[in-house]
């Protein structure tokens, strides 16, 4: 491919994409953008001393040794061309957003692909998940060349089904933008990543605009419908841009969840769909696994699944990494779940989906990631303090921040609780308290691999520290 091809101006060979300057290579196409840290613009001369043959960027950005692809919004233009680079991507893809449930919406509708016969991949927070395969890639939507390279690999592999998330961060950085999307699903919205955002409005924007620029005009939109106004307002934006709009939950019509009750393992789903009942055993504890399992039947129908068939698979379900897994059963008969609950909304959930299943008292461990949005600390305590019957508060990532300043804050919120910074005592504590009835939830870090100390990641796995602690 040369740059006559993508975009006219010079017969010479494109070699690559790169938003970093140090990753450029003769041949390659430099995106430089203003970031939060640094400006991409001031590593133009030395991308071009690097072989950058073009630069996409602003039109007053200074560019000299290359062409200069020039756009007001540079990120867009960037992942265009990009998308033509690294194309062609599977035959249907597919975005999620939604402050909680993204990553499980987007595993569980791979699962469902899988289950339906179909070549299936998802990329998100757990990394790039094929049925034989998961690499990590270090966030939820990767930056846009990793994305698209990833996207085209997976083709190239044979996948025809790919499931993505859409975060806030990558959809106001145009990270996943480019190739086509048949559908976007929408799982709900609550507080989050107010550090970056700033108000609530300008997240859920940064969130809607997956629904009015990213998805495809003639695509399809999945809403979880019982998100009151959040809801409402993705459904009248879709519907504005005439797109073809599903609704699932209580208040949905395409999959209407009728009723929903609680089982040992699992819950019974009575489901409503094209005029008639469908009852369903989904093996995941939880209203929220419930939802997310909804969501994700709808992008397989929106994407010409068959009804009765994706609904009928939802009974082999695999549950989701690090989302209400059950780590081990204690030698006192306590189950210990680790979930990836770090929203104040988050939180209600995974204790409102383990209440039932306590015949004695709820055990919590809690904490909140540093260099991330302070105000929900107190609100995260708070919850646990009114919705578990014992709170113990630890670290969960303080990264650059004083580990006890975050504890504090989430104490304002949870006065009764225990204070053990050290998050492997602190689970130990939770178990040694724990009898018989009784069931510990360990919340935060669900998959994570890591805590995140200033700059060091030291090895640490929730599920593993909860074995050793039970044994
Ligand atoms: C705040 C944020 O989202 N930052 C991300 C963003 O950085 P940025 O564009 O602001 O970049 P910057 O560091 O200011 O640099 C500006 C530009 O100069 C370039 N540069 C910079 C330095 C240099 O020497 N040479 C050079 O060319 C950079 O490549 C960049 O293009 O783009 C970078 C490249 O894609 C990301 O690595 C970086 O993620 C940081 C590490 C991060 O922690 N992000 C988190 C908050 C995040 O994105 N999380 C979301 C949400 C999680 C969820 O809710 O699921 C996620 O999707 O993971
Ligand atoms: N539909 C939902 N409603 C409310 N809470 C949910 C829902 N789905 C998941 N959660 C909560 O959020 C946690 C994270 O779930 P998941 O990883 O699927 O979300 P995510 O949107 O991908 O999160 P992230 O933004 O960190 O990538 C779960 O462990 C659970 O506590
Ligand atoms: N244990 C984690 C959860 C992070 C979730 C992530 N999506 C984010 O907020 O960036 C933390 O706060 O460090
Ligand atoms: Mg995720």
């Amino acid at each position: 491919m040369t740059l006559d091809d993508l975009v006219g101006g010079g017969s010479a060979v494109v070699t690559g994409f790169a938003l970093d300057h140090r990753k450029v290579a003769p041949g390659t196409i430099f995106g430089a953008f203003a970031g939060a840290r640094v400006n991409g613009e001031d590593f133009i001369p030395a991308a071009v001393a690097n072989g950058a043959v073009a630069v996409v960027a602003r039109p007053e950005a200074p560019v000299e040794g290359a062409l200069h692809i020039a756009d007001a919004e540079p990120r867009r233009r960037f992942a265009g061309l990009a998308a033509r680079f690294f194309g062609p991507f599977p035959r249907v893809t597919v975005a999620v957003t939604g402050t909680n449930g993204k990553t499980s919406t987007a595993e569980l509708t791979r699962q469902l692909w899988r289950l339906a016969g179909h070549a299936a991949a998802s990329i998100g927070t757990l990394g790039v998940t094929t049925a034989h395969d998961q690499v990590s890639t270090g966030l939820t939507t990767p930056d846009v060349v990793t994305f698209l390279a990833n996207m085209g690999g997976l083709a190239r592999e044979g996948i025809t089904h790919a499931s993505f998330e859409a975060s806030s961060h990558g959809l106001s950085q145009y990270r996943t933008e480019g190739l086509p999307v048949a559908a976007a699903a929408f799982t709900n919205l609550s507080r989050d990543h107010l550090d970056y955002h700033e108000t609530m409005a300008a997240y859920f924007d940064a969130k809607l605009r997956l629904f009015t620029e990213v998805v495809d005009g003639d695509g399809a939109v999945v809403v979880w419908a019982d998100d009151g106004d959040h809801s409402a307002r993705v459904i009248e934006v879709a519907r504005a841009r005439g797109l073809r709009v599903l609704t699932v939950g209580a208040g949905g019509e395409t999959l209407r969840l009728v009723t929903r009750t609680p089982t040992q393992l699992g819950q019974t789903l009575v489901i409503e769909a094209e005029g008639r009942t469908h009852k369903v055993e989904l093996p995941l504890i939880g209203a929220y696994q419930a939802a997310n399992a909804l969501v994700a039947a709808g992008l397989v129908i929106a994407t010409g699944g068959d009804t009765a068939a994706t609904l009928a698979h939802l009974a082999r379900l695999l549950p989701v990494r690090g989302r209400l897994e059950r780590a081990v059963i204690t030698s006192a008969n306590v189950p210990v779940y680790v979930d990836y609950a770090h929203t104040p909304d988050g939180l209600v959930a995974a204790l409102a989906a383990l209440r039932p299943h306590a015949t004695g008292r709820l055990i919590a461990v809690i904490g909140a990631g540093g260099d991330r949005d302070v105000g929900k600390r107190a609100e995260m305590g708070a919850i646990a303090q009114a919705q578990a019957d014992l709170v113990i508060v630890t670290d969960d990532n303080p990264r650059s921040e004083d580990p006890a300043a975050i504890r504090a804050a989430i104490l304002t919120g949870a006065p009764d609780a225990t204070e053990i910074g050290d998050r492997r005592s602190a689970i130990a504590a939770a178990i040694a308290q724990a009898q018989a009835g009784d069931i510990v939830l360990i919340a935060g870090k669900g998959h994570e691999q890591g805590q995140i100390v200033g700059d060091r990641v030291l090895p640490f796995d929730d599920v593993q520290v909860a074995r050793s602690c039970a044994a």
